[in-house]
């Protein structure tokens, strides 16, 4: 391998409690906030096709008119403790909110730029409520924080001359003054979820990335950082250029998941989803496929069973509403998770082969083995095959664990599980399945 000063820091998957929680979170929401909520992807009557947290980057956006809508952001039902509840209800066990976008507009009163909440109508400090109240609702806060920042005179993407250089050193101080800030200010957050950092500006920025890097994990002991974050030597995100991740975990997979465990080479993962095709900021006008309630329990479970975290996307609109849609499915959501969150929370991988029927999950504290049943086969036959040296003795639904379910051995180390729920059913099922694995 090849020798490096900034690649990654350290090789294999965290154990320590802090990482083994974030391991066994299962379920987590994502809340994108932000003045981009106030045109909500309309411009002058013109509808944004784009995510509508770009908006400003639009080219029909007159950028100035987008620099003061700050001045009308004064969101009346901004209800922190509501929507801390909500996601309780729904299952989440972490929630990442944006600090700031790539716009630069702050949801918190940096003393580094006026560009903050203090200075809107609202005045008060929105980050500050949100950590509250999800702390208080017993949901781990991570903080969103995007490098790049539109609203700042010393941002680049590229570093073309000496003065785009010597701009960038005031906005490497300004990002680095504002992380340190936000961990002071908040000193509950378990982890940082960096975006924006692509730019070949930033890329290039190894050495002061790492320190800083460093300088956070100094403040919180334990925080988690993922592969987002910073550049190798050579530029390398998410991976360095030996092919080691750096970070905590694979911060890859945005609004895509993982098929196989071969995929997620190893790493502790998680898949960020929007519920519309792409859209994280609220955009008043969702287009084309909006994901339903049993496409967003799949990939729950699915994440879950090759050890990966599933945070699902909330985009609040410019008065502080949670949209119809997301809180219907917050509500359905969390009615299956009430019923079913065992085979989810603190569960990951369970090496049986893949079958059709949905996806096996084993809980890493208690062996307790799972299999959520998404397609139920016309046969009413599950198929089962166990590793060599296992014995699979009883199957049982989980939501009436007396019962035992028909077991038919039909090969060695090959079962089926006759099973076909009495009426029809509109949701996933699980099953828990007990064996003996002799040695
Ligand atoms: C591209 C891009 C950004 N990454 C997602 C998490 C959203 O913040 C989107 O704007």
């Amino acid at each position: 391998s090849v020798k490096l000063e900034h690649g990654a820091h350290r090789l294999g998957k965290r154990t320590d409690k802090p990482m083994q929680a974030w391991r066994n979170y299962g379920l987590g929401q994502f809340i994108h906030w932000g003045v981009y909520a106030i045109p909500g992807g309309h411009w002058e009557g013109q509808y944004y096709p784009g995510a509508a947290e770009w908006i400003r980057s639009w080219k029909g956006m007159p950028k100035d008119a987008y620099d003061n809508l700050y001045k009308q952001f004064n969101p009346k039902k901004f209800n922190a403790k509501a929507w801390a509840k909500q996601a309780g209800d729904m299952g989440a066990k972490y929630v990442i909110i944006t600090t700031k976008h790539h716009d630069g507009f702050c949801l918190w009163p940096s003393k580094y730029t006026d560009y903050t909440v203090a200075n809107s109508p609202y005045k008060k400090d929105i980050i500050g409520q949100l950590v509250e109240a999800y702390d208080a609702e017993g949901i781990d806060v991570y903080l969103y924080f995007s490098i790049i920042d539109w609203n700042h005179p010393g941002y680049r993407s590229t570093l073309k001359s000496e003065q785009d250089r010597k701009e960038y050193e005031e906005f490497k101080k300004f990002t680095r003054n504002q992380l340190v800030e936000l961990l002071t200010l908040y000193p509950s957050t378990k982890g940082l979820w960096f975006d924006g950092s692509w730019d070949k500006a930033w890329t290039e920025q190894a050495e002061f990335a790492d320190a800083l890097g460093k300088e956070l994990r100094e403040m919180i002991p334990g925080l988690i950082i993922g592969s987002r974050f910073r550049p190798d030597d050579n530029g390398n995100r998410h991976f360095d250029t030996n092919g080691d991740l750096i970070g905590d975990y694979e911060q890859g997979w945005e609004r895509k998941m993982p098929n196989t465990i071969e995929d997620t080479n190893g790493n502790d993962w998680d898949c960020v989803m929007t519920v519309p095709e792409n859209q994280w900021g609220y955009h008043s006008d969702w287009k084309g496929h909006v994901k339903t309630t049993n496409e967003l329990i799949e990939m729950l479970v699915k994440a879950a069973s090759l050890d990966g975290n599933f945070v699902l996307n909330f985009g609040p609109d410019g008065q502080g509403n949670i949209r119809s849609e997301e809180t219907r499915l917050a509500a359905e959501i969390g009615e299956w998770m009430k019923e079913n969150n065992e085979a989810v929370y603190g569960c990951g991988y369970l090496d049986w082969e893949k079958q059709d029927w949905g996806y096996y999950t084993v809980n890493r504290e208690t062996g307790k083995k799972y299999m959520t049943v998404f397609n139920i086969p016309v046969s009413g036959a599950l198929r089962v095959k166990v590793p060599g040296k296992t014995k699979l003795n009883k199957a049982y639904l989980l939501n009436d664990p007396g019962a035992s379910l028909e077991l038919e051995e039909i090969h060695r180390n090959e079962y089926f599980i006759h099973y076909k729920p009495a009426s029809a059913t509109d949701r996933p099922f699980v099953i828990g399945v007990e064996t003996t694995d002799a040695k």
